[in-house]
């Protein structure tokens, strides 16, 4: 099972901080070109992140790049450096419709041929970041069978929606929304970057309600972040436990022909045994004991 708990953005220009990032247990690094490089900056960082997708230190972690839109003149620049540097995934900002992803996809396949890498193997992600974006989540969590996961972007999408972040609320119906359009895609769900570094308490509340929801992980700013989420994301031992206790009397009910059985009062059918079985493969990846 590979987890994708955390995805950790790390300013392109940034050469101290591309050139060490790799000693954190990320999930998946995020190299950015777009909101956190300022436009004095794009050609540099453009650069350091092709030499930074290289580095064999990175050689075995997932490695996603996320780009200017191809609307600016950076977007097309980026996108030929990234694909031919061997990036994972392209993340795509500011997606509002399945025609941006569509627009990516030909332009990928493009520099793939042109490069000489294999067709296909440069997967995608789209960042939503707009109440147009939401509203077109399944076409774009759709459009193409390159697309691994969606994001909801939360800092531009308050700012679209005309509200600011609060205590969630202002993005309830956004994370619903994103997160029922990548399960019908078959796809991850990745909720947003929670801003102040400092806020211990308020970044676990906004990840058990994430976790609560179904989220497969989230976008991640700074590396302290990176443990309290793994370890809020992990199952409790009291879930592995119950877990392996489903899975025991499931196979004592095959061995008596039965479909359904009770544990302690509760039912025992086959979601319940597949839930069971989730946990303890997601305890084994996070590394619970069992
Ligand atoms: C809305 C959006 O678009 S969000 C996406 C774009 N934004 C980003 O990419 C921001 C990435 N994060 C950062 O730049 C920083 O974490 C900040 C500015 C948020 C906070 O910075 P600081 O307060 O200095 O963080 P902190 O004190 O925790 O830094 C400790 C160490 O971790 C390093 N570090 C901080 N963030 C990161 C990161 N994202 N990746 C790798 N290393 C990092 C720092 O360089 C520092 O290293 P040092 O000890 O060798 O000097
Ligand atoms: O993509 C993200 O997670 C961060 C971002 O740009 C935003 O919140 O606007
Ligand atoms: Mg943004």
């Amino acid at each position: 099972m590979t987890l994708r708990r955390s995805m950790l953005f790390l300013p392109g220009s940034n050469a101290a901080m591309l050139s060490t990032a790799f000693v954190f247990e990320a999930d998946s690094f995020m190299f950015d070109l777009e909101d956190a490089v300022s436009l004095r900056e794009k050609d540099t960082a453009r650069l350091l992140v092709y030499h930074a997708l290289k580095m064999p230190a990175y050689a075995k972690r997932e490695k996603v790049v996320r780009i200017n839109p191809l609307s600016t003149p950076f977007g097309r620049l980026d996108l030929e450096a990234v694909v031919r540097a061997g990036v994972d995934v392209v993340r795509l900002p500011k997606t509002d419709t399945a025609e941006d992803v569509a627009d990516l996809e030909t332009e990928v396949e493009r520099i793939e041929r042109a490069c000489g890498r294999e067709v296909g193997s440069t997967r995608l992600m789209a960042a939503i970041e707009s109440a147009s974006g939401v509203v077109n989540a399944l076409a774009i969590a759709k459009a193409s069978p390159r697309i691994m996961g969606i994001a909801l972007a939360g800092f531009d999408y308050v700012m679209d929606m005309q509200t600011q972040r609060g205590d969630g609320t202002e993005l309830f119906y956004a994370r619903c929304a994103v997160l029922h359009a990548a399960r019908a895609a078959r796809v991850d769900a990745f909720d947003v970057v929670f801003g102040d570094v400092n806020d211990e308490a308020g970044f676990l509340k906004e990840v058990d309600l994430i976790k609560r929801l179904g989220f497969t992980g989230k976008s991640l700013i700074n590396p302290r972040q990176i443990e309290l989420l793994h370890n809020a994301f992990a199952p409790a031992q009291e879930e592995v436990d119950y877990a392996r206790r489903v899975v025991a009397a499931a196979a004592q009910a095959e061995e008596k022909g039965l479909g359904v059985v009770s544990l302690n009062g509760k039912m025992v059918d086959a979601p319940v045994i597949a839930m069971a079985e989730r946990v303890l493969q997601r305890a084994a990846a996070s590394g619970v004991r069992q």
